[in-house]
């Protein structure tokens, strides 16, 4: 059985990617694995420090992103999703995909057991065939989105047939028991048009997922069967793939539920003048105390403007914006923390539901709202009401956040995100499921075949 085998990591280029890769990427190399974390400059810069004792087997791999000829598709410096609009993605793609020519040398150098990649460079596939080192794919996503969008042929290695937006708004026809997953009309198009849609870089993001699953050896998701059973089962069945379930790595169990409400919203939502109002409004109405992480957005000409005039001063003594990214897992981890308003993306629903905070859910693009949709149903957070064209107003989401953080009917909610601790902060549980997933690295990767 090979010792130190070797991973290449190959994360897309959205925050909510390159973390849960990293947490990954330091469990194994604390598990004696040689790590080559692949990103680029201003994105391995931005990842927590890898720590001296495993400085050895993690190596942070930056390979420059191609310059987008002369046409500027793409400001200097911007290397992930948080620093564009959501319309200049697809010019990340195309630079992303660029990569594939460094990741290859890298790769034929190397000589690797391991090639574990993400849903997006599906440029791996012919890599790893031609350099004949096996391949899977760390699903970032719950395995209950994960469901929704893989059609079964696609897991057998069949056409993946593009779903229409209608089709979006019910269970989809292959989950064999009842669930609540679907969209809300007024985001299914555009979820539709996000993961079907042709874009710039010449291939959607469906057909770039069916790409990798399919060669891929293994689906690794970062997830419990305690939280998501019913769908880790359905993705075994409907596939001839392993799947190995874990979690992120965990951090100190939270003690004391207080009233402080975390505000964030992800690193690709782009939230409008309007909806940043309305929350503003909202929390000031809610009199909750509270720690917005606001990044600032492309229509607003200064921090200041980008909140309600004089709400700052209002809210003095309560509340504290903190414009930019912030350190997110730290603050929620911070015992005055008590419950979170969140876009519902899946990253930032495991780091609070393992401090046992309760959650407010606003989701807005991509899996949002199915991952609302499940935490909903099983009684772990309770979503903001939206109008037909999905609109929101401020009274909704002071009543929201009174009932998760403070009011008498909340108290059930609360005492289920207590519970939901045990699980998603439960490090006997990640180690369970993390030493399977290395066991069966060691049993599978290249030195074994
Ligand atoms: C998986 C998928 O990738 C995307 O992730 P996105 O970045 O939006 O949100 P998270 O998954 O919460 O990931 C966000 C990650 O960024 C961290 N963070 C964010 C803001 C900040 O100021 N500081 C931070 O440290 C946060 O701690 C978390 O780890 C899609 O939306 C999708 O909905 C989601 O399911």
């Amino acid at each position: 059985m090979a010792t130190n085998q070797h991973v290449v990591m190959v994360p897309w280029l959205a925050f909510g990617h390159p973390i849960p890769f990293f947490q990954l990427s330091l469990q194994l190399a604390r598990a004696g694995f040689k790590v080559s974390f692949v990103s680029t400059p201003g994105n391995t810069k931005r990842l927590p420090k890898v720590p001296a004792n495993v400085a050895t087997l993690l190596e942070l791999v930056p390979f420059p992103l191609p310059g987008l000829d002369n046409e500027q598709l793409l400001p200097p410096g911007c290397e992930a999703t948080v620093d564009i609009p959501s319309e200049d993605v697809q010019y990340l793609k195309i630079a992303y995909d660029l990569l594939r020519h460094p990741v290859k040398q890298f790769v034929m150098d190397q000589k690797p057991d391991w090639i574990w990649a993400d849903v997006i460079p599906y440029w791996v596939v012919e890599i790893a065939e031609e350099l004949h080192v096996p391949l899977a794919i760390f699903s970032v996503f719950s395995a209950a989105s994960s469901c929704f969008f893989v059609i079964p042929t696609v897991l057998t290695g069949g056409d993946g047939r593009k779903k229409s937006p209608e089709s979006l708004t019910s269970a989809p026809e292959w989950f064999d028991f009842p669930s609540p997953l679907a969209y809300p009309r007024f985001l299914a198009t555009g979820v539709h048009e996000g993961f079907y849609g042709v874009n710039a870089s010449g291939i959607s993001d469906d057909e770039r997922l069916a790409k990798i699953i399919q060669a891929s050896k293994a689906v690794a998701f970062r997830t419990c069967p305690e939280y998501e059973a019913e769908y880790l089962n359905l993705f075994e069945k409907k596939s001839s793939k392993e799947e190995q379930a874990m979690i992120s790595s965990g951090g100190s169990m939270f003690k004391r539920l207080t009233r402080l409400c975390s505000l964030g919203f992800g690193s690709e939502c782009k939230l409008s003048k309007e909806q940043v109002q309305e929350i503003a409004y909202g929390v000031e109405l809610s009199g909750l105390p509270f720690l917005w992480a606001l990044r600032e957005p492309d229509w607003a000409a200064s921090e200041v403007d980008t909140l309600p005039c004089g709400f700052i001063e209002r809210t003095q003594g309560r509340g504290v914006v903190c414009f930019g990214w912030a350190p997110q897992s730290e603050i929620l981890g911070h015992p005055s923390i008590g419950g979170s308003l969140f876009h519902s993306g899946w990253g930032s629903i495991i780091e609070t539901l393992q401090f046992g905070h309760s959650l407010v859910v606003l989701p807005l693009v991509i899996d949002q709202p199915l991952t609302a949709r499940l935490l909903v149903h099983k009684g772990l957070a309770v979503e903001i009401e939206r109008s037909e064209d999905g609109s929101f107003s401020r009274d909704d989401i002071a009543k929201a956040l009174r009932l998760a953080m403070v009011s008498e009917q909340g108290e059930k909610l609360r005492s289920r995100a207590r519970e939901a601790a045990q699980v998603f902060g439960n490090r006997d549980l990640q180690d369970t499921y993390f030493n399977t997933f290395v066991k069966y690295l060691k049993e599978n990767g290249a030195s074994n075949q």
